[in-house]
């Protein structure tokens, strides 16, 4: 297990580039299995999920070729389907959430998948039912062996378009049932899809191989099926995790910042939400410059009363951003509820901002009320581990703030879907040491 050493109360300054996206990148790679033609897909992560979902790919048959440091390109001719009943596969697939995502497109181009329980964050229950209600709805079966938790799958021919209304806006699920209808006999309708950018991506990806979805960006998705898909170039949007760490912690420790190329257009609600937490940004081009602020204060509602940041399906608030909210606030001026609606292991971890000194009250495992410092006092630098990406950085932010030596213990977490963050955060004058 790695460990960061933060030497916290620098200020950091200059520019910094967000990586390509995480979330859209474990859709579009597993996107490639439906053609056997190249896709050549850039601004590709060099992360741990990604690196895992390109490594599982390439043992199931997949030609990977690293064309540049960010550039690969797939070309998924020859699938061994046996691949499917070996222990690698397994442990493979276990390690990552995005393994989930071969389950659509295998069923389209092969009729069959199995797939071991993915894995992925342990930040509450993570139900699969939308994939598979929708994945039967197109006509597939399939079967939960819950002894070795290995789900068989098989699409009994080809897959039969039809209308659904989704139980949630699964935003894997909706992949998955995206990939499974493209190449599915007749119309397919999907009702209640989750339609945050990543699935746009996606979805934009397919059209260019050939595929037919219409109503991109909205809750309504329409797909035609066609016979077949081929090969296509895709550009992944820079992460929008990233960029809201970036600016929660340029406010946190009072540095001048500026993230290069965030294709604003595609943040939603997430530069007016740092914002309502008293942090000022400027758009500049396409880049996001944060001033240093010695202050910040939370906004309150028109009324007076308290502000509650919450997630929601997309176009709300996503709530991978909701730790790193809520360890802005404990230095801002005011007070404001975080409600983690989705997850219900998500926000354990405040213990350990408690324990630098912040001033959080856990009202239940959803919700916390943050009484921020005003940068009054200073958080302590603490040992503490990381457990889930998310809370991983919002500690690392914590650290890169508190006064004094911290130690973040399981940093593989971190690993997991921010790039080399310690030379990135070294480069604007951090001191972040792998150990
Ligand atoms: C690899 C990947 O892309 N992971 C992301 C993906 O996970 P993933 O696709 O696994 O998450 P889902 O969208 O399926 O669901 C997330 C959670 O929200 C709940 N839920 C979802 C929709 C809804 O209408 N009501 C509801 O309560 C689900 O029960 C679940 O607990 O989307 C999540 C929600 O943005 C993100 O946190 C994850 O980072
Ligand atoms: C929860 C996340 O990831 P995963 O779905 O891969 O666990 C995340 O990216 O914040």
């Amino acid at each position: 297990m790695a460990s960061f050493e933060v030497i916290g109360g620098r200020k950091l300054s200059g520019e910094i580039t967000p990586q390509g996206a995480k979330n859209e990148a474990l859709q579009v790679i597993c996107a490639v299995l439906l053609t056997e033609e190249p896709v050549t897909i850039t601004n590709i992560p060099d992360i741990v999920d990604v690196q895992k979902l390109i490594q599982l790919l390439s043992e199931m048959g997949v030609t990977v070729t690293r064309e540049d440091e960010e550039t690969y390109t797939f070309e998924a001719r020859n699938i061994n389907l046996e691949y499917l009943e070996s222990k690698q596969f397994v442990n493979l697939g276990r390690a990552i959430r995005g393994s989930v995502m071969i389950m659509g497109p295998m069923l389209a181009r092969f009729g069959m998948c199995k797939l071991p329980k993915p894995g992925g964050d342990k930040i509450g229950r993570r139900r699969m039912d939308t994939h598979f209600i929708g994945l039967e709805k197109l006509g597939a079966k399939f079967k939960y062996d819950s002894s070795d938790e290995f789900f068989h799958i098989n699409a009994n021919g080809r897959l039969k378009g039809t209308y659904m209304l989704l139980d949630e806006a699964s935003v894997t699920g909706t992949a998955n049932i995206v990939m499974g209808a493209v190449m599915a006999e007749g119309l397919t309708t999907i009702y209640n899809a989750a339609c945050e950018p990543y699935v746009q991506q996606l979805c934009r990806m397919l059209n260019r191989m050939g595929a037919k979805i219409s109503g991109i960006g909205s809750n309504l998705l329409t797909i035609e099926g066609v016979e077949k898909l081929g090969g296509t170039t895709h550009k992944l949007l820079p992460d929008m995790i990233e960029i809201g760490s970036f600016i929660g912690m340029a406010a946190m420790t009072g540095s001048e910042i500026t993230i290069k190329n965030c294709q604003i257009q595609e943040l939603g609600l997430i530069p007016d939400t740092f914002r309502q937490l008293g942090i000022k940004m400027e758009f500049r081009g396409d880049d996001i410059y944060i001033p240093t602020q010695e202050n910040y204060t939370i906004e309150t509602y028109i009324d007076g009363s308290i502000l509650t940041i919450a997630d929601q399906i997309w176009p709300g608030f996503t709530p991978d951003l909701l730790s790193i909210a809520l360890v802005v606030a404990t230095q801002a001026k005011g007070t404001v509820l975080i409600h983690q609606k989705m997850f219900e292991s998500r926000l354990f971890f405040v213990d350990k901002l408690i324990d630098m000194g912040a001033q959080i009250i856990l009202c239940d495992p959803h919700r916390a009320t943050v009484i921020g410092h005003n940068k009054q006092v200073s958080l302590r630098g603490i040992r503490m581990t990381s457990p889930d990406i998310r809370a991983g950085v919002a500690l690392l932010i914590a650290a890169l703030s508190a006064d004094g030596k911290s130690v973040i213990d399981n940093v593989e977490q971190i690993d997991r879907g921010y790039q080399k963050i310690d030379q990135r955060l070294n480069a604007l004058g951090a001191q972040i040491t792998r150990i």
